[in-house]
């Protein structure tokens, strides 16, 4: 029998993703979804929507958070930890706050909430927790007293993720043809986000100007070098890298992080690279910007380059990234009852905060965010 592992104060843990199509029909409504009050441009919409009708109209990604959901209950029990796992959506059936409201009703007091966004940014973290604060809201509307619900730290730097990352980086450079192997860059490549966003991402002390990035692209940047180091040492080879940008929206005058991925294939290609690997890092499964923007698109132009190109693994539900979401969830539990628990990260940044300060992220317009400094509630006062 494994020995127990100690969750309190948590009773429960929460998946909390995006949510994608399960089928033709649900196409439009879930882009409605999605893009509600967020300025994209109509031709945007209809080329998004034409990717996922490629694919049948459904995403990748709920069977991906299925998968992962089996993988943390496994874990769990394989690891004596006695802790429900449940699953909710921000734009998505199941809705969080259906989850929740299942939740309250099956007791739940005290939820830990992992969010599959790794790194800081507003679409990957505050708009989480702008979720989380209408969820609670809506609840408290129906008259059911909400739970407290904290989101655990972002693990872009835990070596439960970036060791499955290494070995994909691996297996997809001895995909390649041996005579382009040794030459092969890396392009480590995550969703594009307009460069103001970039720029107030993460911390206010970690905030940037001029399109720097702030956290969200310190932190690629600190993800890709643990990466790039270790396939250095495992191949003796010291592959050229560098991060790149895809699935960029929005309107055109807007600034967003460059360069795109498929800008970077033909640049590489005019430089004479012979192959290159392409490294989802910003994501953490095959959903569809992977699917659809790397897979299809990315593969298509490297094709019509006669560039080389293979693409690596996402984590999705390898068993290390479920006992890094133990990991995680034990030294959080701890931190709540007070101790100093031991934080895994690799990389220079080291392990970040637990509770997003105030101006962590900011919205465009202001508005109420659960599971930080600025949500009203126990954890606001206790610190005030
Ligand atoms: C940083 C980031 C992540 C990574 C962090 C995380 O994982 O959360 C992410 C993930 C995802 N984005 C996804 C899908 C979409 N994102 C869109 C639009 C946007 N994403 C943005 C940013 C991010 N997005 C932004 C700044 C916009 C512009 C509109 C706005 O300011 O909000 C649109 C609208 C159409 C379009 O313009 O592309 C769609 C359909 C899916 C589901 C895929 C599937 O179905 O398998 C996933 C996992
Ligand atoms: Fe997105």
């Amino acid at each position: 029998m494994p020995e127990q592992c100690d969750p309190r104060p948590y009773d429960a843990l929460l998946l909390l993703s995006f949510g994608g199509p399960e089928g033709p029909d649900d196409v439009v409504p879930f882009l409605e979804n999605v893009t509600r009050g967020r300025g994209i441009p109509r031709e945007r919409l209809k080329e998004v929507g034409q990717h996922y009708f490629l694919f049948g109209g459904v995403s990748p990604i709920n069977a991906q958070n299925r998968e992962l959901l089996d993988a943390l209950r496994e874990d769990f029990a394989e690891n004596g930890l006695d802790l429900p796992v449940y699953w909710g959506n921000r734009n998505w059936a199941p809705y969080l706050t259906d989850t929740l409201r299942t939740m309250v009703h099956d007791g739940h007091r005290r939820i830990a909430v992992l969010a599959t966004s790794a790194y800081a940014s507003y679409s990957g973290c505050r708009q989480y927790r702008e979720n989380l604060a209408d969820a609670l809201t809506a609840l408290k509307a129906e008259g059911l007293e909400p739970p407290r619900v904290d989101k655990l730290r972002h693990y872009f730097n835990h070596p439960g993720l970036l060791r499955p990352m290494i070995d994909g980086v691996l297996a997809s450079l001895a995909a390649l043809p041996a005579p382009v192997r040794d030459g092969a860059h890396l392009a480590f490549t995550t969703h594009s986000i307009p460069t103001a966003a970039a720029d107030t991402s993460g911390t206010p002390a970690e905030h940037t100007q001029d399109g720097a990035g702030g956290a969200y692209v310190a932190q690629h940047l600190d993800a890709a070098r643990v990466i790039a180091d270790a396939v250095r040492d495992r191949t003796g080879v010291d592959h050229p890298w560098r991060l790149v940008y895809q699935s960029r929206s929005g309107a055109p005058h807007i600034p967003w992080l460059e360069p795109d991925i498929c800008d970077h294939l033909e640049a590489a290609h005019a430089d004479g690279v012979p192959a290159v690997v392409m490294v989802p890092v910003g994501f953490v499964s095959d959903h569809m910007e992977v699917k659809y923007d790397l897979d299809t698109e990315a593969a298509a132009k490297a094709a019509e380059l006669g560039l080389p190109v293979t693409r690596s693994a996402t984590v999705g539900a390898d068993p290390r990234f479920a006992a890094a979401v133990r990991d995680l969830l034990l030294e959080r539990a701890a931190a709540e009852r007070g101790a100093t628990p031991q934080r895994c990260a690799l990389g220079a940044l080291g392990a970040g905060h637990d509770l997003c300060p105030v101006g962590c992220c900011p919205a465009r317009s202001p508005r109420p965010a659960a599971a930080g400094a600025d949500w009203p509630g126990p954890v606001a006062e206790a610190r005030a």
